[in-house]
């Protein structure tokens, strides 16, 4: 879909949840304004009941917001014409157990419009793109928790979407996995696709991310480039490696855009303490 401007834009976005019997209410977005250009990884940041998925929810059209205004692909959120062009993986993807991983993607590759020996083909694709083409066949049912992640994955980009809006990606998913989810990640950037992503892994957003917004209680508290808050006034910062493979992934991020490698660290981070102290408001869930 051919479309000028931002990716998704939120302006002035609130967002009220009527809970309790006396009318009492919980503002979910409290006049959150971001934008996330053609091409990017946005990072959203939080803590529990920030407001991250509301968010997302509003751009996927799943929620109405309550007032202010979001834009997706340069239209109104929720829009049929949108739609086809956005992929989006759940907090927790669930399918139909007793489909396969394989008629799951079929599925969905039918419910975009692609049916048939195309479905088919792109389903296959896609099934090798997030490496379950081994189990391709086996009931979903039976999947581990990154499989489903992964089969999530599958059916959020069997349709070819411009913007991929994914909710946690590595929830709950081991170190190995997360690495091979984020690696797709940075594959499809590299390929020109607008990502955005929430996350509780500070260290997942600054190897992926360009840019981040920070939210608290429904209010942006921090935003900017990634790159400009690791440098901070020129400074270096600290990053605490999860693994190797990760440590290798940063290192080449930042070495494609001509950053200084990471120092390696023996405490969290520099960047890891200003995206922490911006969620450090009180949980709303606690
Ligand atoms: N349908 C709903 N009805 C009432 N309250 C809701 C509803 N959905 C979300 N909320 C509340 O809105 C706030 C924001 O929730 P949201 O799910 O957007 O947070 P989040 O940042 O995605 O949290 P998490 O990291 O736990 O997924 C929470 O206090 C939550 O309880």
């Amino acid at each position: 879909m051919d479309h000028a401007g931002p990716a998704l834009e939120a302006r002035g976005l609130t967002k009220d949840f009527d809970v309790g019997l006396r009318g009492r209410r919980l503002r979910a977005l409290d006049n959150v304004n971001l934008r996330v250009e053609a091409g990017e990884v946005f990072g959203l940041l939080g803590a529990n009941g920030s407001g991250k998925s509301t968010l997302l929810k509003i751009a996927l059209g799943l929620l109405r917001a309550s007032g202010g205004e979001c834009a997706v692909l340069g239209r109104p959120a929720g829009v049929r014409a949108v739609r086809r062009s956005v992929g989006y993986l759940p907090e927790s993807p669930a399918f139909f157990p007793h489909l396969t991983g394989r008629e799951v993607v079929r599925y969905f590759a039918a419910l975009s419009g692609c049916a048939g020996k195309a479905g088919a083909a792109r389903a296959d694709e896609v099934l090798a793109q997030v490496g379950l083409q081994a189990a391709a066949d086996r009931a979903a049912g039976g999947y581990s928790k990154g499989m489903r992640q992964r089969l999530g994955l599958a059916q959020a980009l069997v349709h070819d979407p411009d913007l991929l809006i994914l909710d946690e990606p590595t929830a709950g998913v081991d170190v190995v996995g997360a690495a091979a989810i984020d690696a797709l990640i940075a594959g499809l950037r590299a390929r020109g696709k607008t990502i955005v992503l929430t996350s509780h892994t500070v260290t997942q957003i600054a190897a992926l991310c360009d840019r981040v917004t920070v939210l608290e209680r429904g209010r942006v508290t921090l935003s900017g480039e990634v790159k400009t808050l690791a440098a901070g006034n020129g400074r270096t910062w600290n990053w605490a490696a999860p693994n190797d493979a990760a440590a290798e992934q940063l290192a080449r991020w930042l070495a494609e855009r001509g950053w200084p490698a990471p120092t390696p660290a023996d405490d969290r981070g520099r960047l890891e303490q200003i995206l922490l102290a911006a969620t450090q408001g009180e949980r709303r869930d606690a």
